[in-house]
């Protein structure tokens, strides 16, 4: 079967989504297209789904009885209101992260899902489907014993003017903050935020770098560097202390050079190609959920708990080094 897609919002991640469904991947195509910028969703259908409907809004392109399911990838603010008007039509949805803005926003989407009584979001948690953490996970279910301490750090070369202290956690910790959750079947009771000195490629207004140590049920303490003007690359590291041992993220893969007397191989510089695979198979795992009506992967649950644990770390940084606590509201069967 043949997924009939409507893309909301066409600038970067949009394109490439786009791309992916029409070019790499089977089991879909793109027949509509939608964004507040005219001109990017055109420029879409004109290098890559020259079939597709262009529509003026995306609430439109939702209730188009050609659109069988949606891809969210407008800005974050506006992902709350397309993610409802594809629940509301019964249409499998794809929402980039953030699910939503607030917990509050993130909380609508839960209910307005739990009312349909079926799943029909899929969060665009990418890290779940790459095979590093695939098999990290694996490792440290059946290798290193119990997790006790999780080591981790987010950095970018750099950010725009624009990225802004929050931004750190809402923009990039939201990929660590799910992906721990899965990696050790837990959840957050707390989070810290300690500042170093800021280094000096931070903008006036970023504190960067920082350091979020969040606290699980479970009782593991991970801490977690986001560097966001680290200058030297893109770099992801993860490593699960547990009872018995100690389970490392593979590096990606990279030539090793025997070159001028150094030992040396390449650190990717930009998060697209670091990533590249996972995006494949969250997609493809998206495609075969709504051929048949519904969603799989990372849920509006998992949507929700990052907002609420997001919102935690960032009164966490305002309050520099005291613990935030975070409580969950419980869980509906529905995403059990
Ligand atoms: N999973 C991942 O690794 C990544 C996820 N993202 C997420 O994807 C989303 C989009 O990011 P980018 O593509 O980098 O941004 P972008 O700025 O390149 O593209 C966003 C597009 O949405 C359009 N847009 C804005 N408001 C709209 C509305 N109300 N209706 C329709 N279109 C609208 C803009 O005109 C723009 O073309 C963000 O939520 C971002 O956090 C972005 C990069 C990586
Ligand atoms: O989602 C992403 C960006 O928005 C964010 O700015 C980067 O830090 C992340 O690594 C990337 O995956």
């Amino acid at each position: 079967m043949t997924v009939k897609i409507g893309v909301i919002g066409t600038g970067m991640i949009g394109r490439d989504h786009a791309r992916r469904i029409n070019q790499v991947l089977a089991g879909g195509k793109i027949v509509a297209l939608s964004d507040v910028n005219r001109a990017s969703a055109e420029a879409v259908k004109a290098d890559i789904a020259p079939d597709a409907v262009v529509f003026d809004t995306g609430e439109e392109l939702i209730a188009s009885p050609e659109v069988e399911a949606v891809l969210v990838t407008s800005w974050g603010a506006t992902h709350e209101q397309y993610v409802l008007a594809a629940i509301a039509a019964g249409k499998p949805c794809f929402c980039e992260k953030p699910l939503a803005t607030t917990a509050e926003g993130a909380k609508r989407i839960v209910d307005a899902e739990v009312a349909q009584g079926k799943r029909l979001v899929q969060v665009g948690f990418m890290r779940r489907y790459d095979a590093g953490y695939v098999a990290l996970k694996e490792a440290v279910q059946s290798h290193t014993g119990a997790p006790i301490m999780v080591h981790a750090a987010h950095r970018n070369p750099t950010v725009p003017e624009q990225y802004i202290t929050p931004m750190a956690i809402h923009d990039t910790l939201i990929h660590e903050i799910d992906v721990f959750r899965w990696l050790l079947d837990d959840d957050y009771v707390s989070a810290r935020v300690i500042f170093p000195r800021k280094a000096a490629r931070s903008h006036g207004k970023l504190r960067d770098p920082q350091v979020v140590i969040l606290e699980t049920a479970k009782g593991v303490v991970i801490d977690v560097e986001i560097f966001v003007n680290c200058h030297y690359g893109y770099d992801i590291q993860c490593e699960v202390v547990g009872e018995d041992g100690v389970a490392r993220l593979p590096e990606p893969m990279a030539i090793q050079m025997r070159l001028g007397a150094k030992l040396q191989n390449r650190i990717l510089t930009d998060w697209k190609d670091r990533f590249v695979a996972s995006y494949d198979v969250e997609l493809d795992d998206f495609l075969k959920a709504a051929a048949q009506g519904t969603a799989s992967g990372p849920s509006s649950w998992d949507g929700y708990v990052a907002a609420i644990t997001s919102d935690a770390c960032v009164v966490a940084q305002e309050k520099e080094g005291e613990a935030v606590a975070i409580s969950l509201p419980a869980r509906p069967a529905l995403y059990n």
